[in-house]
């Protein structure tokens, strides 16, 4: 199997000079990237640190923190990426739950976390010449990353994922995308995210060039459009929302960005609406919606959207039916097989073998997520946890969103269950309608409500209905449920 360090130090050595990765304040080449990343496994090294005992590395979007994951796994530790968006009791829970031996920092912070804590720019400062040994690095079965969980359902959990894991990752993703012809990839996704291995591992181990995008940037479209223009980025991956949010920029199009061949999404259900205008601007890049939970290493099928797969369905697939690794079990739930299953939880044994059973002597994990069989494709259905009890009816968030989401004045919804002393008493709906609010909002409300009584129960259908220009996003780019949750609504 590929190793992912060896895979990058092949390149450091065949193309020293070229760009590993850029952002619009700083860049690193690849001599650069392995020659720093020596430097940070030598510092480590040369500690009293447990071996395989995790790292935290803080940071943002920073050339650094690249050095200190592959400083980090060249000493033989995983690492936990934590974005510095992160508040200090998440990343105090993080330190406690993953036992960290060590903090690694590209930004300041301000409470003291009990753990030695260290500047990655303070571990280079010593000249090394001697290259770490091959027998140091994280092995094939070791852990090389550990991600938590956003928790927007339930408690932060760290997924362990193994070297072997992400190889078999980056090797399914050469298998399926063109990521080996020469060009700019765009990194959206915050390191804390899985969605970021996405692009992080492939791009390097193919030796491409790495575009960084700041959450600063994001929020100054100007800034942001002024990077897209110039980045030629030709390889896109993000979550549906984000390209949603690019989308209500007019001037996003081909002619903008003529590199861009390739959009990866993965995260999210990418709607239909959004495929569709994606392919009418940008009519030289193919789309792929792909699937998977961090669980599982990222993303475990996809599938490429065409003119006759939009026209033939109202809802994307995520897989075909012949993907070996998924399947469904009788409730509908759909269970990955396969060689990116995680190792499981970390410091968590009973979570890890409820999620992770054994079945027909084949190690599997159950997604939560909920699927259906149609037309030889597999389709994402909801998911388990967003089925509520209202009133004693059984309801799915999902369902009702896309009823509403179909509605000719609306573009795009999300509901939220209303909860009092920890039972639910009604829903909310936040929505963004097509055309600006002519009339008042109570108004609209009446009239989505009196069309949705068309195809929904009148338990099913919201009692408070918001109208917002953009659902927001969470710093995953994913829509912000749990922030959505605790918003008054008129
Ligand atoms: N193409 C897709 N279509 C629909 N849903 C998807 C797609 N890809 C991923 N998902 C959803 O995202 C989930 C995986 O996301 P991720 O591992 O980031 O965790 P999360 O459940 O969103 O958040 P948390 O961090 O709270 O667990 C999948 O289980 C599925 O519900």
């Amino acid at each position: 199997m590929l190793s992912i360090l060896a895979a990058i130090q092949n390149v450091a050595l065949q193309q020293p000079q070229k760009t590993a990765y850029q952002t619009n304040r700083e860049s690193l080449t690849y001599s650069e990237l392995w020659y720093l990343s020596d430097c940070v496994a030598q510092y480590l090294l040369a500690q009293d640190l447990k071996r395989k005992q995790p790292i935290v590395v803080y940071g943002h979007m920073s050339p650094l923190q690249i050095v200190a994951f592959l400083g980090a796994v060249k000493a033989g530790h995983p690492y936990v990426p934590v974005d510095s968006s992160t508040p200090s009791e998440r990343l105090q829970l993080i330190i406690e739950a993953s036992e960290a031996c060590m903090l690694l920092k590209t930004e300041s912070l301000s409470a003291p976390f009990f753990i030695p804590e260290v500047e990655v720019s303070d571990m280079i400062t010593q000249p090394s010449t001697i290259s770490v040994e091959p027998s140091s690095w994280v092995q094939e079965r070791d852990i090389y990353y550990i991600i938590y969980t956003s928790g927007s359902t339930g408690k932060p959990k760290g997924v362990q994922i193994t070297a072997n894991n992400l190889a078999h990752f980056v090797a399914w993703m050469n298998k399926h995308f063109p990521l080996q012809e020469s060009g700019v990839f765009l990194n959206q996704a915050p390191y804390s995210f899985d969605l970021s291995v996405m692009d992080l591992y492939p791009a390097l181990v193919n030796g491409q060039t790495l575009y960084a995008i700041t959450q600063e940037q994001i929020a100054y479209p100007k800034s942001l459009f002024d990077a897209l223009a110039t980045a030629e980025i030709r390889v896109w991956t993000s979550t549906p929302s984000f390209a949603k949010m690019c989308l209500m920029n007019k001037e996003w199009h081909q002619e903008l960005m003529p590199a861009l061949d390739t959009f990866l999404f993965c995260g999210e259900v990418l709607p239909v609406s959004v495929a569709q205008e994606l392919m009418q601007r940008f009519p030289q890049a193919t789309i792929f919606n792909l699937y998977g939970p961090t669980e599982t290493t990222v993303a475990v099928s996809f599938v490429e959207v065409s003119s006759a797969l939009l026209e033939q369905f109202d809802q994307l697939p995520i897989a075909p039916l012949s993907e070996p690794n998924l399947s469904l079990v009788e409730d509908g739930e759909i269970i990955i097989s396969g060689p990116t299953v995680s190792a499981g939880y970390l410091g968590a044994p009973d979570l890890t073998q409820k999620a992770f059973p054994t079945i027909n002597s084949q190690r599997i994990y159950k997604t939560g997520d909920i699927g259906y069989e149609k037309d030889g494709y597999l389709f994402f259905s909801g998911r388990k946890d967003f089925q509520v009890k209202l009133h004693g009816y059984r309801l799915e968030i999902e369902e009702i969103e896309k009823q509403i989401g179909n509605l000719p004045p609306v573009s795009s919804c999300v509901v939220v269950p209303v909860l009092k002393d920890g039972e639910i008493v009604s829903l909310n709906a936040f929505v963004v309608l097509r055309e600006p609010l002519l009339e008042s909002a109570f108004k609209m409300t009446k009239q989505l409500k009196s069309l949705l009584s068309e195809y929904l129960p009148s338990y099913m259908i919201p009692k408070a209905f918001k109208y917002m220009d953009t659902l927001p996003l969470n710093t995953n780019g994913k829509v912000d449920r749990k922030g959505l949750a605790v918003m008054e609504t008129v």
